[in-house]
């Protein structure tokens, strides 16, 4: 496993030490170990049920461990709330029905030990417009810029989002991220668990891959890539295209046969490429790619499920 290189002497902002939870006979979080750095942005990637949310709620206190610790700020995740060192922003947090965006902000400020002024809370999610409005009244994005503010109300020193731009536009999108850059580069940590890969490749400057709750992959994005190992191989044939022949190449795990067009993805490019042209073969226009970041993620993931046990 891949894990990024932080100095020795730094303090980790947020701790899991052989941390386990399970659900009756389901095990969200298995074993899990791993630490955050200040100033880190660092994407929490994982399929459908791989104990993202659950990871989430134990540090953040909302769920207790089974066995294994938790720590945030060298205390436990009640204490360092309580003083007001984490903003978080949840999946599932219902707002307050009857109240304004306004008033919402008002009170999650009142909570704060350390709150920003109202008028810049509101700007920087984007609802000065629409601070007035009652919240059961908002679409799903702006409920979200809602739960942003309320994450972001006060100077904290580690902002944990879940799934945070589920139903927000591409501009809402793209300027929630240049806010949460902003929250980086003063030194604050990100923690935030995401569906969408292309987010996590272009915002978090780390990548943890959970899977069944245990830790798959830690690294850079472009270390998790590497690591994935599977590489694109794109050529053109002038003659008849022989599939058989080509799936039977050395290290090929997958054909897409357009026209004159072939596309294989191959565990080992250079074995697969030599084979080809061993086969008589000139393919014209060859390219060989890594995979983005999604590609790498389900390469990953589909090889730890091969593993198991049917
Ligand atoms: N309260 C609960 N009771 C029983 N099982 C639960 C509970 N919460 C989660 N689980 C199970 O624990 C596992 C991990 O769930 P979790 O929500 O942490 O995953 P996730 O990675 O956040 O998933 P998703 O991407 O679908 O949101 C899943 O198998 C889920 O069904």
């Amino acid at each position: 496993m891949t894990t990024t290189a932080v100095p020795a002497t730094t303090a980790p902002v947020a701790g899991f030490d052989q941390v386990t939870k399970t659900y009756g006979s389901v095990r969200a979080v298995d074993g899990l170990s791993l630490r955050l750095y200040p100033g880190e942005t660092v994407a929490l990637l994982g399929p459908n049920g791989a104990g993202k949310s659950t990871t989430l709620d134990l540090l953040l206190g909302l769920k207790h461990a089974d066995s294994g610790t938790v720590s945030l700020f060298g205390t436990g995740p009640r204490e360092a709330i309580l003083a007001g060192r984490v903003g978080a922003m949840l999946q599932s947090g219902g707002l307050m029905d009857g109240v304004t965006v306004a008033e919402l902000v008002g009170l999650a400020r009142a909570l704060h030990p350390r709150p920003y002024p109202a008028s810049e809370v509101l700007a920087r999610a984007g609802l000065t417009p629409i601070a007035d409005r009652k919240v059961d009244k908002l679409s799903g994005g702006q409920a979200q810029r809602v739960r942003f503010a309320l994450a972001t109300a006060g100077d904290s020193d580690l902002v944990v989002l879940d799934e945070p731009t589920t139903g927000m536009d591409v501009s809402a999108r793209q300027a929630f991220w240049a806010t949460m850059r902003e929250q980086a580069d003063q030194g604050r940590t990100v923690l935030f668990a995401t569906h969408y890969l292309e987010e996590a490749d272009a915002v978090a400057d780390r990548v943890l891959v959970l899977h069944r709750g245990r830790l798959l992959a830690d690294g850079t994005a472009a270390e998790i890539k590497a690591r994935a190992g599977v590489r694109r191989i794109t050529f053109d044939l002038a003659g008849d295209v022989d599939q058989d022949a080509l799936r039977a190449l050395p290290y090929v795990t997958s054909l897409d046969v357009s026209g004159r067009t072939v596309r294989l993805r191959s565990a080992d490019a250079d074995a697969t490429v030599h084979a080809l042209y061993g086969l008589g073969l000139y393919p014209r226009h060859l390219e060989v790619a890594g995979l983005g970041l999604e590609q790498a993620f389900v390469a990953l993931t589909e090889a730890e499920e091969a593993k198991r046990p049917c």
